[in-house]
Formats: structure tokens, C-alpha cells, sequence
């Protein structure tokens, strides 16, 4: 089990070596219904594109969704991975290498790279550590690098307009946490390190986002509590 805020916090969340090492176990732990998640976002990618398309997945980590797609599908595809910390490209070449995948990785702050033209870009947990004054702008940028009938899903930790309700709904998260077996010091350090460095928006504002992008169709394909998975169409 990681043991990253066991320790008295220095320093804000950073995707860091310490980090890196545990967070396939972190994710699991930290994210309601990651697996599934994957899961769900390979399924629906495989579903709708062809053979040889172009994938991209924005913040891809240690590489999990990228080897599902690799290990379900029985079409190849172009992958590639986006990130900006070195721990984690460094662990997903190794499991890539593991599985024989082909998947291509760079290493920079996703807002300052050429998106190129791809059939489906994913953005898992990601779009939430962009600062919101270029969150926008950067989702405009991925909806002029989707060709058209292009999908764009990505996976958010939200919340909620009303005060009683986003309340309840962080009381019931903090409970699975503890399910996950954190402590109460853990939670509540990694709460304040994460502190203006993860920045939910409401469900509604991600998708008036999305529709101010250019974005088609926009829907919720889940929804737990404070997290939720959305898909986004290019018009043909
Ligand atoms: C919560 S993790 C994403 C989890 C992953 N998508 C998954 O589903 O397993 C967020 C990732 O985004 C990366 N990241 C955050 N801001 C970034 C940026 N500006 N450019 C590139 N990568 C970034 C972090 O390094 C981290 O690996
Ligand atoms: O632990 C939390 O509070 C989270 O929000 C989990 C979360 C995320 O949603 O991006 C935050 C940081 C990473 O450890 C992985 C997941």
C-alpha cells in the first residue's frame, strides 16, 4: 500500500519518483471504480474507431489505459502517451516493454505541444490539474486536433453547486478512502497538498466548456459521486 502522506507533507502534490513508484496502487485506491473507468473508455474508443487509428492519451501516467486498448482490441492502432513526468514515462516504457506494445511517449506540458490530427484523444483525471485559465483554451486546442467524427473522452474529479450536497458527496469519497484503508492523517494531508493544484469544475461547467470548444454531442457515460467520465463528438 503507498505511504506517500504517512509523513508530515513539505511541499504541494507533485507527480513525483516518490509518487511515480506507487501509482498504479495510489489510482486504484484514490479513484472510485478506476478499473472500470479504463475499461469503459477503451471500450468506448475501440468502438468507435477504425484500424490504424490515431490515439493519443493526454496525462497517460504509468500507461494503463493505453496497454487496455493494446491488450483489448483486435485492431492496431497508433498510440500515443503525453506527460510531463519523467518517474512515470520511465515506469510506462518498462510495462509497455513488458507487453510487447508498441506505444510511442512524450515528455512535456501537454499545452505546449502540437496535438497533430487524431481519431480519439483521451484525458483521464487530467484536465483538472490544468489551471483554469488555460483549461479552456487548452480544450479548444484538443478539439482542432480531433479529425472530424473524432471522440474525446476524459474522466474528472468534480463537484457540486449546492454547498450540503458537494459536502456529502467529499464526506462519502473520504469514507472510501478509508474503505481503501488511508488514514484519517493520510486523507487529510493529501487533501491540503493537493490544495490549488487539483481544480475541479462542476459537471455543468466542464460541459459548457466542451460545447464552447465546438464540442457536438457531450454526455456523462459515468458518475460516481464526485467523479465523473464524459464523451465528446467532433460533428462530422
Ligand atoms: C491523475 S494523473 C492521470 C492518470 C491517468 N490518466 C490514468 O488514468 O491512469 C495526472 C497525470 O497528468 C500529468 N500532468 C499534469 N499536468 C500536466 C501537463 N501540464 N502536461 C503533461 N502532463 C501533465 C501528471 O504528470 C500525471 O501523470
Ligand atoms: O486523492 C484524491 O483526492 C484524488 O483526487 C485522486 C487523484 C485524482 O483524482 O486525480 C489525485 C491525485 C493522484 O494521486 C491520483 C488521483
Amino acid at each position: 500500500m503507498d505511504k506517500v502522506f504517512t509523513k508530515p507533507i513539505t511541499k504541494q502534490f507533485e507527480f513525483d519518483e516518490d509518487v511515480a513508484v506507487v501509482f498504479d496502487d495510489m489510482l486504484e485506491r484514490s479513484i472510485p471504480f478506476y478499473k472500470e473507468v479504463v475499461d469503459l473508455t477503451c471500450k468506448t474508443i475501440c468502438h468507435h474507431v477504425k484500424e490504424g487509428a490515431q490515439i493519443v492519451d493526454l496525462g497517460c501516467s504509468t500507461a494503463n489505459t493505453l496497454l487496455a486498448l493494446h491488450k483489448q482490441s483486435d485492431k492496431s492502432y497508433h498510440l500515443l502517451g503525453i506527460d510531463n513526468a519523467e518517474a512515470m514515462l520511465n515506469l510506462a516504457r518498462q510495462k509497455v516493454h513488458a507487453y510487447g506494445a508498441s506505444v510511442e511517449f512524450v515528455q512535456a506540458d501537454m499545452t505546449h505541444v502540437d496535438l497533430g490530427s487524431k481519431d480519439a484523444i483521451i484525458a483521464n483525471y487530467m484536465l483538472q490539474f490544468i489551471r483554469p485559465l488555460q483549461r479552456a483554451d487548452f480544450v479548444a486546442k484538443i478539439y482542432q486536433a480531433l479529425n472530424p467524427n473524432g471522440l474525446f473522452v476524459f474522466s474528472e474529479k468534480i463537484v457540486f453547486e449546492d454547498k450540503e450536497l458537494n459536502k456529502q458527496m467529499i464526506d462519502l469519497y473520504y469514507d472510501f478512502k478509508r474503505q481503501q484503508g488511508y488514514s484519517e492523517f493520510e486523507i487529510a494531508q493529501k487533501r491540503e497538498a493537493l490544495e490549488n493544484v487539483l481544480i475541479p469544475y462542476t459537471e455543468e461547467e466542464n460541459k459548457a466548456m466542451l460545447k464552447n470548444a465546438g464540442f457536438s454531442t457531450i454526455e456523462t457515460i459515468f458518475k460516481w459521486g464526485n467523479f465523473a467520465t464524459f464523451i465528446a463528438k467532433k460533428k462530422v
